[in-house]
């Protein structure tokens, strides 16, 4: 897979460098590029910005400079991916989906954002355009988003996470559920002992002693999970272990 990121702070993406990711480029199993918007600017004081119409505080992208980058990263075959706090939020799902795409194109945005008709544009010329928020919360731009996504699909990739089987059980994975609690040694801490069927060698057991507590999680702390819970895959999934 090849990943474009376009942004004024290229330096932002410098943790891609590290652990697995990090990995993953220098084994050659993602080519991750990071790229100044600055350089597609064309006056002397680099200007990526300007004043928004209608009015309002604060400064918006400008859709000239944006173009000229975009057109130019984006190839024949790459799919926009537009951090924005008013995307659809970005879930494991999306993660699995764009972790099939050949070629992702990050555009982070800065002040108010990017000018709308850029997603437009590039929408209304069939491209594939994915505008994502992380969550429910606001952020000073998308570089923090798109570290948090180029993670999320990366480590989906063949090849990147040694055991591809613990991608199965993980929280949000295939039965949608959160994760068990998880346990190593000592087997007393600060008088806190370990539950007695994870020392029981009995996998049965352990297997249906963690689901149990993975449902009791999710339907604690994410009760919405629950209503989209596929009973199907969950069933598949505690059968399998
Ligand atoms: C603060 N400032 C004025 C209000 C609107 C946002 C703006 C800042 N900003 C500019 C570009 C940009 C992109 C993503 C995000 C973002 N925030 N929260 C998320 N979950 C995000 C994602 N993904 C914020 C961004």
């Amino acid at each position: 897979m090849r990943v474009d990121v376009v942004t004024v702070f290229p330096d932002y993406l410098a943790a891609l460098d590290l652990s697995l990711i990090g990995k993953a480029r220098q084994a050659g199993l993602l080519d991750l590029r990071v790229h100044d918007l600055r350089d597609w600017t064309t006056d002397r004081h680099r200007t990526v910005d300007d004043t928004p119409f209608g009015g309002g505080a604060g400064m918006v992208m400008r859709p000239d400079v944006w173009g000229t980058a975009l057109d130019d990263v984006l190839g024949d075959d790459g799919h926009l991916v537009v951090p924005t706090p008013s995307g659809e939020v970005f879930t494991q799902r999306h993660a699995e989906a764009l972790a099939t795409e050949e070629h992702l194109v990050f555009a982070c945005g800065r002040y108010e954002g990017i000018d709308a008709r850029v997603a437009e544009h590039y929408r209304a010329s069939g491209r594939r355009v994915s505008e994502l928020s992380i969550g429910d919360y606001v952020l000073n731009g998308g570089e923090v988003a798109t570290l948090v996504m180029v993670e999320a699909v990366g480590r989906l990739l063949p090849g990147v996470v040694g055991n591809p089987e613990s991608l199965v059980e993980e929280s949000h994975g295939a039965a949608g559920l959160l994760e068990y609690p998880v346990y190593t040694k000592p087997p007393v801490w600060a008088e806190h002992e370990i539950p007695e069927v994870l020392l029981s060698g009995h996998h049965a057991k352990i297997a249906r002693w963690r689901r149990d507590r993975a449902l009791e999680r999710t339907a604690t702390r994410r009760p919405d999970l629950i209503a989209a819970l596929d009973v199907a895959a969950l069933d598949k999934h505690d059968l399998a272990t």
